[in-house]
């Protein structure tokens, strides 16, 4: 019988209220996560893409309660989260931590390291006073910090090592669960290789469990086990990470994928602009959220959302999309497109240059 997942994510859904007019009444909502249903094994890594805006990092803070959601289930080990009282959710955040992007702006500047993480134990009583100092010397050196850096501020670190901080403080409570929000974003390449090398090895070591959230797909390849593509507050395509690399099939995610840089000169390399910018989550369109964006939509696409849906029979791999020209080919409805035209000659030419204009260039590699 196959064991339960660590974390159950059903229908979440966070729509900010927007208050307006004389009395403050809410006059609309932000539908930032928007019905998403997705789990997470232990011992694995679940990366949640897309672009600025989707509801990435939403996502992680309503998951974790930072922000109430406003609809859904959030399931660890079993246990209904969202039902918790405030007293379960401060032992449960013991289990989930968060890495953010900036460790900067996520450590206090005035306090040291000692400072920071014996405050992490204290808040969870995880480590008795007398064993803290040693512990925490333990902790710096399982992050890569030398231990005669304990009594040094934030400021006297480079944005590599605060990083190595707070992934320290996460650790100090010994989690289950990491969300780490653009956890590498904000450093050097050469930096983010250490600290992805530095997160996975922590993984293997003490058998963590990872939402990676980060809209560098070039990143994600590296870590997720899985990845689920999320655009306006939708899951838009989710499956391993080698099925969605190899084989994508929303034209998000091809659109995604292709703006990653290709090291190798000889593959041939093409543009994909998609046309204009993102919706406002405020009033997404109809149908299916992309098709303002997409250059395959039809009248139905307009009209009928589609909903997630697997890709195949191949059970080798796991992977769900909802578009409904993908799941068409898939049934045979339509030839693929992607075959028959170069997608740049698809777009009209306002399009490609709204888009470009927009600042949104997507190189794409294909055939
Ligand atoms: N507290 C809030 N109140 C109102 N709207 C919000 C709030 N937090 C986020 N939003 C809106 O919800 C949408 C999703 O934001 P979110 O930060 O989750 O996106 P994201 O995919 O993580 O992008 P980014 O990487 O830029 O943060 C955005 O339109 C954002 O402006």
């Amino acid at each position: 019988m196959p064991s339960k997942p660590l974390l159950n994510v059903e229908n979440l859904e966070q729509h900010f209220p927007i208050k307006g007019g004389f009395l403050g009444r809410t006059v609309n909502h932000v539908k930032a996560v928007d019905g998403i249903t997705f789990s997470i094994d232990k011992g694995e890594t679940v990366a949640v893409v897309g672009e600025s805006g989707c509801g990435k990092s939403t996502t992680g803070r309503a998951i974790l309660r930072l922000d109430e959601p406003t609809g859904g289930k959030v399931e660890f080990e079993g246990k209904d989260v969202l039902a918790m009282s405030k007293d379960e959710m401060r032992k449960m955040r013991k289990d989930m931590q968060i890495i953010f992007q900036d460790p900067y702006a996520s450590l206090n500047p005035r306090k040291t390291v000692r400072q920071t993480l014996w405050e992490a134990m204290d808040i969870q009583k995880v480590v008795p006073r007398r064993e803290r100092n040693e512990r925490i010397l333990e902790l710096m050196e399982t992050v890569g910090l030398q231990r005669h850096q304990i009594d040094r501020y934030p400021h006297e670190f480079s944005g590599g090592q605060r990083q190595r901080i707070g992934i320290a403080r996460a650790l100090s409570v010994n989690p289950k669960l990491i969300i780490c929000d653009e956890a590498v974003s904000a450093l050097d390449v050469s930096i983010q290789a250490q600290v992805l090398n530095l997160l996975k090895r922590l993984q293997r070591e003490l058998g963590l469990t990872y939402l990676f959230i980060s809209h560098d797909l070039g990143v994600v390849r590296h870590v997720a086990d899985r990845i689920i593509v999320m655009y306006l507050g939708k899951i838009v395509e989710v499956g391993d990470t080698e099925s969605i690399f190899n084989n994508p099939q929303h034209p998000y995610t091809k659109a995604l994928l292709s703006a990653i840089p290709v090291p190798d000169p000889s593959k041939k390399s093409e543009r994909i602009f998609l046309r204009g910018d993102v919706p406002s989550p405020i009033d997404p369109p109809t149908g299916c959220r992309f098709h303002t964006r997409c250059p395959f939509a039809t009248d139905h696409c307009r009209t009928e959302t589609p909903h997630l849906e697997q890709k195949d029979t191949d059970t080798e791999h796991f992977h769900k999309v909802s578009c409904h020209y993908a799941l068409d080919i898939q049934s045979g409805k339509h030839e693929p497109q992607y075959e028959m035209y170069n997608v740049r000659d698809i777009l009209d030419d306002e399009g490609e240059e709204a888009a470009t204009d927009s600042g949104e260039e997507y190189t794409k590699t294909e055939k």
